[in-house]
């Protein structure tokens, strides 16, 4: 039986970890890290998610700065609001919630974000950095980074072993491939075009799941003893749900558990732990601003 990897519990740990810092620079300084976030449109989950940031932020004592724009907003009156929080002192993270309306391109928008300001990770520049040895990216994604983070709090070796990320999104599974090798870990990248994914997956070691797909991976896709981190959030139907509907990852939890030696839930997994990571960016950026060490 797997044990069950607590991002819920590790996430509250290190949100723990960034209000002591946050109250630190607070009587030191009397300074606040800021952090904002622009929305375009009103998708449900997007709105979800921008609010439980917001919420965190207020818990951890860091000044959040909201924007709220409508479906049918321009590149051009996002740009301005992207470039009046570039200019604003008091802001140390800008956060650009996606996925963005078709008719607006993305790159444009995540190119502007001031690089020492995009906790998110996902300016050019910095990937661009997180991909080369011997280079060091100012902020490193933030669910990449989470799954990261709890293997290394739950003590699981990267170094050395075989890890396959499952999904090559710009935001989950390049940059957690790039982070994976930057830890020593040889790193196999599986998917759609890939011809049988269960049988390089089953060769894994530690098991990053981004694929997006409900359920896809199945007892016969894991090595007994791999580790898994499921990044997958999926709603599927389920009528013995009170909304009719749960959530559930990329992993079948269930048959996954009889052969993984640990293993991350959805929910209370890696979706916690992105928003203390984006926490823990902010703070780092809002220390590297005021040249603030922490004490
Ligand atoms: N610029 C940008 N940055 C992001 O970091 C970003 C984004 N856009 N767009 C959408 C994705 C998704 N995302 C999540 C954050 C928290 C949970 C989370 O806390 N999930 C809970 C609840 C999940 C549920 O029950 O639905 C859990 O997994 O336990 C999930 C997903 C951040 N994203």
């Amino acid at each position: 039986m797997a044990a069950r990897i607590d991002g819920k519990a590790i996430s509250q740990a290190i949100r723990d970890e960034v209000a002591q810092e946050v109250a630190r620079m607070k009587s030191a300084l009397g300074k606040v890290p800021g952090l904002a976030v622009i929305l375009v449109g009103s998708r449900k989950d997007s709105l979800l998610y921008v609010t439980s940031k917001e919420k965190a932020c207020e818990q951890a004592g860091i000044r959040s700065y909201s924007v709220n724009l409508p479906d049918t907003a321009t590149e051009a009156e996002i740009l301005e609001h992207v470039h009046k929080f570039n200019r604003d002192p008091d802001v140390h993270g800008i956060l650009v919630q996606l996925p963005l309306p078709k008719h607006v391109r993305e790159q444009e928008i995540l190119g502007a974000v001031s690089m020492d300001k995009d906790v998110d990770g996902f300016h050019p520049t910095n990937i661009g950095r997180l991909a080369m040895q011997g280079r060091q990216p100012l902020f490193i994604p933030c669910t990449p980074r989470g799954c990261i983070e709890l293997l290394l709090r739950t003590g699981v070796q990267i170094s050395g072993k075989h890890a396959v990320v499952i999904g090559r999104s710009n935001i989950v599974g390049t940059p957690a491939a790039m982070l994976l090798q930057r830890h020593n870990a040889t790193v196999t990248v599986v998917h759609s075009y890939t011809p049988d994914p269960a049988a390089v997956t089953r060769t894994a070691d530690i098991v990053i799941a981004a694929a997006g797909v409900a359920h896809l991976v199945r007892k016969d896709w894991l090595k007994p003893g791999a580790v898994v981190i499921d990044v997958g959030i999926n709603p599927i139907e389920d009528p013995s749900a009170k909304k009719g509907h749960r959530t559930v990852g990329d992993v079948h939890f269930k048959e996954a558990c009889s052969v993984a030696s640990a293993i991350t839930p959805v929910p209370g997994g890696v979706g916690p732990m992105t928003i203390a990571m984006l926490l823990q960016n902010t703070v780092e950026s809002a220390k590297r601003a005021y040249e603030f060490n922490g004490t």
